[in-house]
Parts: C-alpha cells; sequence; structure tokens
C-alpha cells in the first residue's frame, strides 16, 4: 500500500469534543465525495468543502511506500516532550480511503494515540482510538457509532433528528463556513439551546490563526 498525503503539520486540535490538544494532523489526498478540483464543487456530493487535499504538495506531504516510514514522518512532527501520549489526528480529504491496519499498527507502534475524522461512508476499525464521523447528505452512512458525532450545520435534507437513532457518545452542530457563516452560527446556537443533546463545534483553529 502507498499512502499519498497531501500534508503532516502540529498545531491544536480546532473542533470538536477534543479542542484545544496538541496533536500531529496528517491529511491524505482523495477523496470519494468531491475531486476537490473548483470545477465539479457544484457536481459533488459534497459542496461546502473548506480543505485543499488535492495532491502531495503540502508541507511533509508525499507518498510513503511503507506504513512505517509514514508513522515515522508524523512523530518526527510530534513536539510535546513527554508527560503525556503523542496524540494524531488523521483526515484529509477521506482518510479511510487509505488508512489500513498496517497503518494504525505502526503510529500505535511509534506511540501516538489515533484519531481519525471520517465522513462515514466507509467503515472505520475500532482500533482507532477516537472515532468522530461527519455525515454529508446524500452520501449513504456506513460507520453509525463512534466517540464523536460532528454534523456541519445546516444541511438541506440531513437534520440533527435525523441521526437519532446512531450509536455516539457526543453530539455537535459545526456552523458551516462560507458565505453564509454568521447565520449559521447563530441556527446552531438556537438549535443547540432547543436541542441540549446537541453542543456547538467551533472551528477554533480559524479564529485563532492557527493551522
Ligand atoms: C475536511 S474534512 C476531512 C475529513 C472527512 N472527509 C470528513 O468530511 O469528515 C474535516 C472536517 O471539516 C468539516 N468541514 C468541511 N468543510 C467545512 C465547512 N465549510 N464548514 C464547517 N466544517 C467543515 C468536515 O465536515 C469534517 O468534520
Ligand atoms: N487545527 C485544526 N483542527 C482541525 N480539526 C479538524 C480539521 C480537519 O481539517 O480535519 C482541522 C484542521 O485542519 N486544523
Ligand atoms: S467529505 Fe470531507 S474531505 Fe470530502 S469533500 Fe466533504 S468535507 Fe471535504
Ligand atoms: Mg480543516
Amino acid at each position: 500500500m502507498t499512502y499519498a498525503v497531501k500534508e503532516i503539520f502540529y498545531t491544536l486540535q480546532g473542533e470538536g469534543v477534543q479542542a484545544g490538544r496538541p496533536a500531529v494532523f496528517c491529511r491524505f489526498a482523495g477523496c470519494n465525495l468531491w475531486s476537490g478540483r473548483e470545477e465539479d464543487r457544484g457536481e459533488a456530493v459534497c459542496q461546502f468543502c473548506d480543505t485543499d487535499f488535492v495532491g502531495t504538495d503540502g508541507t511533509g506531504g508525499g507518498k510513503f511506500r511503507e506504513a512505517e516510514a509514514l508513522a515515522a514522518a508524523c512523530k518526527a512532527e510530534w513536539k510535546g516532550n513527554g508527560g503525556t501520549r503523542p496524540f494524531i489526528v488523521l483526515t484529509g480529504g477521506e482518510p479511510m480511503l487509505q488508512v489500513d491496519d498496517a497503518l494504525i499498527d505502526a503510529l500505535h507502534g511509534v506511540g501516538f494515540e489515533i484519531a481519525i475524522e471520517t465522513n462515514g461512508t466507509l467503515p472505520v476499525p475500532r482500533s482507532i482510538d477516537w472515532i468522530c464521523v461527519s455525515p454529508k447528505a446524500g452520501a449513504p452512512l456506513q460507520q453509525r457509532s463512534g466517540d464523536e458525532l460532528k454534523l456541519v450545520y445546516p444541511q438541506d435534507s440531513l437534520r440533527p433528528e435525523d441521526l437519532w437513532d446512531l450509536d455516539f457518545a457526543h453530539h455537535l452542530l459545526q456552523p458551516m463556513d462560507g458565505p453564509h457563516k454568521a447565520e449559521n452560527t447563530h441556527a446552531v446556537i438556537d438549535y443547540c439551546m432547543a436541542h441540549p443533546k446537541w453542543r456547538l463545534s467551533v472551528q477554533s483553529h480559524k479564529i485563532l490563526g492557527l493551522r
């Protein structure tokens, strides 16, 4: 298996229940819900993506032929000096197009606690320590359990009420970034206050100027 990685970087997790936690991010290239090309956005299943995941040209990006080589490159980005377990977030693009048991074992082997950000269209091995699923309208949901359900809001034809039967420990609504971010944020605040099973997820890295 060759892994195509857009970028690897060290920052704080900006979103969700683990917001504020130092983490290495490994962003895989490619997604099954959008090509990543602007000219295709209007035809894509997922049209609101805020991320460049095309190619392997970002900082620390590249093609890695061995799981151990990718795990070592990720570990080299961890700047914490003891006291807690190194933490990595696998994202993309859609990481489950590429993450396999060999990579999970290699990342555990260099000491990482592993989190994933996934659109939930592919099953996620439970050997991953923290599973965050962010479902997309029009994309059949396979991964229906995990640690964190993070719905970007609002999405036509995918309401929070439609997700009540899923098995997640935490339920978050994340305002859709784009031209209507301010009104989407107010809509999330109103929804959470009326339905307190749900919590607001702010994309804090964007406010703080972090990656
Ligand atoms: C870029 S995606 C990569 C992981 C995976 N493909 C997914 O969609 O979960 C990382 C996170 O950013 C969220 N996201 C993407 N575009 C967004 C936007 N315009 N506003 C708010 N969140 C967004 C996704 O829903 C997901 O939770
Ligand atoms: N700081 C920071 N936190 C994040 N949480 C999820 C992200 C993602 O793009 O998957 C992300 C990201 O790109 N940066
Ligand atoms: S599924 Fe995730 S990576 Fe793919 S286009 Fe949507 S938000 Fe972006
Ligand atoms: Mg992001």
